[in-house]
């Protein structure tokens, strides 16, 4: 049988947690032009002379904290990821593959081990559920890049966002309600990785959304390529799922790095005010990411815990993230079975 493969791909993670292979890692990352879009030879500036030297011995020291003896949780979690999903796919109809955007194992590898096994069709899902041009069309471009000098093209489709998959929501739910039923809180956050602004005028295509005028929050229907509206429509499914009220729950951007602005409310922000409210319990999710990794363990997790306990509150909670949950594998499952061509609608002449 001809079979279809399927290409998973994550952001990717230091090789190990020592500064020159985590400077190796932020410089190939951040050397992208979609993640940090400015003129080239300003991010060579930038990237070369500051972030590079400055922030990678401290970035490692993060990364001592999340290792575990298998490696980054983010690489650890995508294997098993890959490997539970081909157990869900089977093997005879389907191969599946994974790839890093940044580092290893490589997409370039990913695909040639496709091509090797003469695949005729590529479903390829970036393992991020809202949409941004520094995450899924990153992938989306190089993806196209590496595949544009084959003889043979194969039949390829990208899933581009999964935010309101009823599976992903319901996985989040699920793992969340663990802690819900545990104890009560006397609020729930929705942490998302921040983004300048300027990537999110830049995405806008007709119906703009406005960041100032609430719009964006409120009207994901019309630009499902906003990131920050599809944020906010994944949190408004987690909280009907969760049985949350309006008033139960605070939308916000972490990860903030230099002085441009990023999309707001800002994750401290929004810690500092809920503790000046009087809020001493708070449940944190961080559904931009769909394996437990430093932006989640460490920051959410430790970072943002340390915050909130200096400025008055007593106990914070981090929901882990999907990693090898069932649910979620039945949601990749069901991503590929919607996408990939019907079997009599697959070329095998
Ligand atoms: C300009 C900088 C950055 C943009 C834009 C950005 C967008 C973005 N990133 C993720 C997911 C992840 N980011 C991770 C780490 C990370 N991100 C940045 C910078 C930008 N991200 C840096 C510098 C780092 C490295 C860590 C650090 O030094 O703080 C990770 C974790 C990887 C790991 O190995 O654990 C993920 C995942 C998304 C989803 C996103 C936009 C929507
Ligand atoms: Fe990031
Ligand atoms: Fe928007």
């Amino acid at each position: 049988m001809v079979k279809k493969g399927v290409l998973i791909v994550n952001l990717g993670t230091p090789d190990s947690p020592e500064v020159g292979d985590v400077r190796k890692y932020l410089r190939e990352f951040l050397m992208d032009g979609r993640v940090i879009d400015i003129d080239s030879w300003k991010r060579w500036m930038l990237v070369n002379l500051i972030i590079a030297p400055f922030r990678a011995p401290k970035s490692a020291k993060e990364y001592i904290k999340v290792w575990e003896d298998e490696g980054s949780p983010l690489l650890t979690y995508g294997v098993k990821t890959k490997h539970l999903l081909q157990e869900a796919l089977g093997e005879e109809e389907y191969l599946v593959e994974l790839g890093m955007r940044y580092q290893s194992p490589s997409i370039a590898q990913a695909l040639d081990n496709l091509k090797a096994a003469n695949v005729k069709e590529i479903i390829v899902i970036p393992l991020f559920p809202q949409y941004a041009s520094a995450t899924t069309g990153s992938v989306t471009a190089k993806v196209m890049e590496l595949m544009g000098d084959w003889q043979v093209i194969p039949d390829i489709k990208f899933v581009q966002h999964f935010h309101r998959h009823p599976l992903f929501i319901k996985a989040f739910a699920e793992i969340g309600k663990k802690y819900l039923e545990k104890q009560s809180y006397d609020h729930v956050i929705f942490s998302y990785h921040g983004l300048p602004e300027r990537q999110i005028i830049k995405a806008q295509i007709k119906t703009c959304c406005q960041l100032k005028n609430g719009t964006c929050s409120k009207n994901s229907e019309k630009n499902t390529f906003c990131y920050r509206s599809a944020c906010f429509e994944t949190s408004r499914l987690l909280a009907s799922a969760l049985g949350l009220q309006e008033d139960q729950y605070t939308v916000c951007f972490q990860s903030r790095l230099g002085k441009d602005p990023w999309i707001q409310p800002y994750t401290e922000d929004t810690i500092k005010k809920l503790a000046s409210e009087g809020k001493k319990s708070v449940l944190a999710f961080s559904p931009a990411f769909v394996a437990d990794c430093l932006e989640t363990t460490v920051e959410v997790g430790q970072e943002y815990k340390e915050l909130f306990e200096e400025e008055g509150g007593t106990h914070w909670q981090l929901v882990e993230s999907l990693n090898d949950h069932p649910l979620w594998i039945a949601c990749l499952q069901d991503l590929v079975h919607n996408t990939a061509s019907k079997a009599e609608e697959v070329f095998v002449g």
